[in-house]
């Protein structure tokens, strides 16, 4: 099979893109599989700066071809946040538990047709020999007053789709595939790839 390097460390990531890329005949090899050491910090002020930072470490460390995504929540009645801080709304530790708990506890006052919120994913892809590039997803939802669901990982629990009138933990990963944020940005990454891998 034809491989994909992930520039990902988060198992629920990398869950996500084996579902989407299975189909199309590549397995999935993330940072535990090439290059467990290696940590990239996300310095940037932008989803595309970040994905950009991790997905050209990796390719300059492996002399490959790489990708990397940089995504989070963007909760309306927070001003957009917690944004590019979404893995450690709660502390540095990177707790998904602890960041649901805490987006609750803000949004505890707020009515439910002011809790608007989009999950956004930007991918880049980056390579020795061709200037890096994004594509940028989006997954339109509200949050929910409290957790459903077990599948997925991070915001997935609390995160509402209004077109399946489920939650996001509630979907299996294809179905989570077919609408994400996630699935949205492989779908404009699918073309110039297949000229790319
Ligand atoms: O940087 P890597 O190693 O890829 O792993 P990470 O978990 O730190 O990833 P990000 O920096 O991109 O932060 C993304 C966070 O946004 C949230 N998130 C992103 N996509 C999500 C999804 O599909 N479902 C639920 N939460 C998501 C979740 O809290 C993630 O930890
Ligand atoms: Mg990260």
């Amino acid at each position: 099979m034809k491989k994909i390097i992930i520039a990902t460390k988060n198992k629920g990531k990398a869950k996500d893109f084996e579902a989407l890329f299975n189909p199309l005949g590549y397995e999935v090899l993330t940072l535990h599989d090439v290059a467990e050491d290696m940590d990239v910090e996300e310095t940037g002020t932008t989803f595309e700066e970040n994905a950009l930072l991790k997905a050209t470490a990796l390719a300059e460390h492996l002399q490959s071809i790489v990708i990397a995504d940089d995504s989070g929540l963007e909760v309306d009645a927070l001003d957009g946040r917690p944004g590019i801080y979404s893995a450690r709304y709660a502390g540095e530790e990177k707790s998904d538990e602890a960041n649901i708990t805490k987006l609750l506890e803000e949004l505890r006052d707020t009515k439910e047709s002011e809790r608007t919120a989009r999950f956004v994913c930007v991918i880049a892809v980056a390579s020795p020999t061709m200037e890096p590039f994004t594509v940028r997803g989006t997954c339109e939802g509200a949050i929910a007053q409290e957790r459903k669901g077990n599948n997925g990982f991070g915001y997935d629990p609390v995160f509402f789709v209004p077109s399946e009138n489920k939650m996001m933990a509630e979907l299996s990963a294809e179905e989570k595939g077919a609408i994400s944020h996630r699935g949205n940005a492989i779908k404009q990454l699918q073309s110039k790839l297949t000229a790319l891998l």
